[in-house]
């Protein structure tokens, strides 16, 4: 039976929400709203669409703001048992399917599929429980429901048995595992992840090769054919081309283009210093320490770039609850310092790392980036290779990985590097770094405008009228 609450034409469901709160020492509850493509597209249907955002409680200030009952219109977040929560969120998400999808295991020695792994998967089947329950007790009669990532693969089948009516799409934003990696994961499990999200009416991804990729999962561990009929869609996120415009030139971003520049310096001759900037989160499949060791390279096997070039990585702390990102957060501090004392001079730091986040200067260093680099060994999108070109002040060489989802749609323009090839990667940067003005700023343009073709608010409608379709 549908519900009293159910009301909602349009919800959305993610684990991590538009708002989160936190508790100071005074008890005192303070807001905090993010931004991103799901923000941006939420707020483009108006607040009267009777939307509603379905999101965990993450963190204490969050889980004290819903035994409050403070919160914002349009937001419900689930306050699911913090044990519960801690298994299926950092044991099965962003351990278990986050590795397989990233390829970022290193057998022999990872995965181990143990009881403790059995222990947070029912984790993981409660907390997509909870996800259905709310979702269907707040759908209207035949509401659209759009569930996101690999936190909530489950919640599409859960709730299409327990709300018939509803319309549900199911978007992964992270890259898909060819098969004969997906297949690491036990058969069971694969099976029911690919089953859950086959409870959709539509699964969409942010390329056609990822979108292939769970084609071939499914085929691979559930036998040919998709059986449930679900349809398959792809929607490649773009930047949002006027926020980004409008929000590099205020004057917090200027304060800090001025620092950055001062930092960079100049070179004994008197030019300014060249920029290789990256922005990530410290995150493993970014692959921030071969960056840096092709950085290295450069300066070893090119030494007229001493004194001339300064890297600056802005690398944001992300998942700590982890050990294997705190170690990672480490060796990226500890290979850069290698770097600083190895080739560094009085008036010259060859590595600007910076590991606090401070999205002002992210978008200041965007300004001046000579070369953007971005090579993840696999990533969904990567929205930092759009970013850059929209906003560089000058024109910037984009070094791009081929296993981002951004190279099927920017390939053409950047400089292309296999992740793993530190050689190869380092070649590219020098390629960059003496690429002709003129050709640099045609492929800025270029690229500019391939990179804000499907920008966020339409990125969202696109999904919502496939839906309908
Ligand atoms: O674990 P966090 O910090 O909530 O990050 C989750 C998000 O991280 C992003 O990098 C991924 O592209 C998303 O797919 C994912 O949902």
């Amino acid at each position: 039976m549908v519900s009293t609450r159910a009301t909602h034409n349009i919800l959305v469901a993610s684990n991590r929400g538009p708002v989160s709160y936190t508790l100071d020492e005074t008890g005192a509850l303070t807001a905090k709203r993010g931004g991103g493509g799901l923000v941006s597209g939420l707020s483009a249907i108006g607040p009267d669409a009777g939307a509603l955002w379905v999101c965990s409680a993450l963190g204490d200030g969050d889980r004290e703001a819903v035994r409050r009952g403070v919160g914002e219109d349009g937001v419900r977040m689930l306050d699911i048992d913090a044990d519960t929560h801690e298994a299926a969120y950092n044991g099965i998400a962003n351990s278990a399917l986050w590795f397989v999808h990233h390829l970022l295991y290193q057998t022999p020695l990872e995965p181990v599929f143990d009881k403790e792994f059995r222990r947070q998967w029912a984790a993981y089947e409660t907390y997509n429980h909870a996800f259905a329950e709310a979702l269907a007790e707040e759908a209207a009669e035949g509401a659209a429901v759009l569930v996101q990532d690999y936190h909530l693969t489950l919640v599409p089948r859960m709730l299409r048995e327990l709300r018939p009516d509803l319309r549900i799409g199911h978007f992964s934003h992270t890259p898909w595992a060819p098969p004969e990696y997906f297949r690491l994961l036990p058969d069971d499990i694969a099976a029911k992840v690919l089953g859950g999200i086959l409870g959709a009416d539509r699964a969409a991804f942010l390329t056609q090769r990822w979108a292939d990729a769970f084609t071939d999962c499914c085929h691979a561990v559930l036998g040919p054919g998709i059986p449930s009929g679900t349809r398959i869609g792809v929607h490649g996120l773009g930047a949002d081309a006027d926020f980004l415009r409008e929000r590099s030139h205020r004057p917090d971003v200027d304060e800090r283009l001025a620092v950055l520049r001062e930092q960079i310096g100049t070179a004994p001759d008197g030019s300014a210093r060249k920029a290789i900037v990256r922005v990530d989160r410290t995150e493993l499949s970014k692959n921030i320490v071969r960056g840096l060791l092709a950085f290295r390279e450069l300066l070893e096997e090119r030494p007229e770039w001493r004194e001339r070039v300064v890297h600056v990585a802005f690398a944001y702390p992300s998942r700590q609850d982890l050990a294997v990102y705190r170690d990672y957060t480490a060796e990226v501090q500890r290979v850069a310092d290698g770097i600083n004392s190895q080739y560094g001079t009085p008036g010259w730091t060859p590595v600007l790392l910076n590991l606090k986040d401070d999205f002002a200067r992210s978008l200041a260093s965007y300004r001046l980036a000579d070369v953007a680099l971005v090579n993840p060994i696999r990533d969904g999108m990567n929205l930092v290779a759009k970013e850059v070109p929209v906003v560089s002040d000058d024109g910037c060489v984009l070094v791009l990985s081929r296993e981002a989802g951004a190279y099927e749609e920017l390939g053409e323009d950047a400089v292309v590097v296999n992740p793993y090839d530190v050689s190869g990667t380092a070649r590219a940067l020098h390629e960059a770094l003496t690429m002709p003005v003129g050709e640099r700023a045609e492929r800025t343009k270029r690229l500019a405008a391939a990179a804000t073709a499907l920008p966020p608010a339409q990125w969202f409608l696109d999904q919502l009228h496939a839906l309908d379709s």
